[in-house]
């Protein structure tokens, strides 16, 4: 796919200056350079919503925010438009992080809502303000020049708009196949796995959201020089539901789908306002009951837009393995063997008045698999989510490597050398293999979102996936790097999750559930695996209900029933212990 990108982007590079030279009519040369800036903005939409799951209809608000700062600073002080742009990006980037560090928190509808108040309050204030000409707007604001070469609405202004766009496109490809991008990409499948990874999800929910608005705002800015004035309708909720359309109508995932879906709106826009009005026979707004139905159409019948529709018959590449001699990764220090590395100290979790954990205490020591087992509704995930940080304890200490990790986050509980798999697969199901298990190398990386769009990430980005083809390789996955992780059987799906944790250098694994859905023979490589690693110092916690493959692997039980510990001890004290049968059995003891 990686390759397949550059070409897009050559191809666009090579397009610019050839549609310039063209004898293509100005009509058109303006109709492309609308959608140049539309696209721009979009494109931060497909990054905020297609790619990060975050709804906005305020983006038409950003662009605002970039058109009015450069209208009213270049017609009130005379200060070159070229500063502008970065005094706009300025206004707009403060404006989109507390808007972000207000609303990001929210979930559900919320969120979307939160975007309509705010597209709707900034609508109102700059239709208001005397200053920018209330509903009426900015009159006269200069083309944009270079010395003495006036860039105008024409060619020139083709070349910098698409120059530009060209460029965002550039930075959000590289940025979305980066350790930054699989962050992002993670956030969209709920916070729960990213923060187990040590991602903080909301950081990378607000830099997305300031990101997004940025792109808006440099639309904004050549806006305002392109039609040399602005008001508030270019930027009401109205274009921002327009902006949310262009990006699901092209392909909310992707990035040319931006391209497709505001050329494709604007091009039809522009034919309806005049056709339509002709075979009704009078004037009026029918071209937006025409996209409503279109829209109900793609969402039902191409709910990936019209780029998949080109996307999907493109041939798909492997990455190419470059990464062999990339430098290892620094590796955390490792407890000697036997050292205490988990201790539970009477953890509690009440519900309510359920007491699903009831001061549950046990050890695990550096090199040992221990086993979380006990009936249905024990007590068991919760004991795990406590002890990874997903619920705070209601009383109790974890202490981890001798340090008090109680009431921590997930994502700092990770930090120290915790890693987890889920009962429930939790992984991104359209990046390959490599790129899933590469994720749980986060935390040992430190290039971020800049780097990743200026491509000064390449040595780092070795390192990881290099880890990652490594941890693949140690649990036997080596074969599927590049198989895409949604298409794998439960089998593979569980050993995926393994290597993932493992690139975190972890000193502690959790697996919750990791033969749930196994065939016998998938079990059996399970087990192997897990011995290798312990036989490697790894210690292992385990909740599990295949009793044969407790039995044959761990070296210490703790056994739970109705959120109380029965007992603890060796497998084959365990087995024969009468509390055990029946609690398993539902007999009396
Ligand atoms: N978020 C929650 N709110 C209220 N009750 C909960 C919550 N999570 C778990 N419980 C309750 O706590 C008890 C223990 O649940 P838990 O999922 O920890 O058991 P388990 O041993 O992991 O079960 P299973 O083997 O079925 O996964 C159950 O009665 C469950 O209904």
């Amino acid at each position: 796919m990686k390759n397949l990108q550059n070409i897009g982007l050559l191809v666009l590079a090579a397009a610019i200056p050839l549609i310039a030279v063209l004898p293509l009519p100005d009509f058109w040369i303006a109709q492309l350079n609308y959608i140049g800036m539309y696209s721009m903005t979009v494109m931060g939409l497909v990054l905020l919503t297609g790619v990060g799951g975050l709804t906005s209809f305020g983006q038409a608000a950003f662009v605002g925010i970039g058109a009015y700062t450069t209208a009213w600073l270049t017609l009130n002080t005379g200060i070159s438009p070229w500063l502008t742009l970065f005094i706009g990006m300025g206004l707009t980037a403060g404006s989109a992080l507390l808007v972000g560090l207000i609303t990001l928190r929210m979930s559900g509808h919320y969120l979307p809502l939160a975007t309509i108040a705010w597209g709707l309050s900034l609508y109102y204030l700059m239709g208001n303000l005397d200053g920018l000409g209330k509903y009426d707007g900015l009159l006269g604001i200069k083309s944009l020049s270079i010395g003495d070469f006036d860039i105008g609405q024409g060619r020139a202004f083709f070349v910098l708009t698409w120059a530009i766009l060209l460029c965002f496109a550039a930075a959000l490809l590289h940025l979305l196949d980066s350790r930054a991008g699989r962050a992002i990409r993670s956030l969209k499948g709920g916070s729960q796995m990213a923060e187990a990874m040590g991602i903080s999800t909301f950081r990378y929910k607000v830099t997305i959201f300031v990101l997004a608005a940025l792109f808006a705002s440099v639309a904004g800015w050549l806006l305002a020089h392109f039609q040399r004035t602005v008001n508030p309708s270019a930027f009401g909720l109205k274009m921002g539901i327009e902006y949310l359309f262009m990006a699901v109508v092209g392909g909310v995932g992707h990035v040319w789908g931006a391209i497709v879906g505001a050329g494709l709106i604007r091009l039809l826009e522009d034919q309806l306002q005049v056709l339509l009005p002709r075979l009704m026979g009078t004037s009026g707004s029918y071209e937006v009951i025409v996209f409503g139905i279109a829209l109900v159409m793609v969402l039902k019948y191409l709910p990936d837009g019209l780029w998949s529709l080109v996307g999907r018959h493109l041939p798909k590449r492997p990455r190419p393995v470059d990464w062999q001699q990339a430098a290892p990764l620094a590796e955390r220090e490792k407890p000697e063997a036997g050292a205490l590395v988990l201790d539970v100290r009477k953890a509690r979790m009440e519900f309510g008045g359920l007491v699903a954990v009831n001061d549950i205490s046990f050890q695990i020591h550096a090199g040992q698999i221990v086993g979380l087992i006990g009936p249905n509704g024990a007590g068991k995930s919760t004991t795990f989510n406590i002890i990874t940080g997903v619920l705070p304890a209601t009383r109790g200490e974890v202490m981890f490597r001798n340090e008090n990790i109680s009431g921590l986050p997930s994502r700092d509980i990770a930090k120290r050398g915790m890693a987890r798999t889920f009962q429930h697969v939790k992984m991104i199901a359209d990046m390959t293999v490599l790129e899933n298990v590469a994720l749980g190398a986060h935390t040992r990386g430190s290039k971020g979102v800049l780097p990743a769009m200026l491509r000064a990430n390449r040595s780092e980005e070795k390192q990881l996936f290099r880890e990652a083809q490594r941890q693949l390789e140690r649990v036997g996955m080596g074969e599927y790097l590049h198989e895409q992780a949604g298409n794998l059987a439960m089998g593979p799906q569980r050993l995926m999750e393994i290597a993932r944790a493992l690139c975190a250098d972890p000193t502690l694994l959790l697996l919750d559930e990791p033969a749930a859905g196994l065939r016998h023979k998938e079990k059996q490589a399970l087990a192997d695996v897990l011995r290798q690693l312990k036989n490697e110092g790894m210690s292992i916690l385990l909740v599990e209900h295949d009793m044969d493959l407790v039995m044959q692997i761990c070296d210490h039980l703790v056994v739970m029933e109705f959120g109380t510990l029965l007992t603890q001890g060796p497998p084959a004290q365990i087995q024969q212990d009468p509390k055990v049968r029946a609690a398993y059995l539902g007999t009396e003891h």
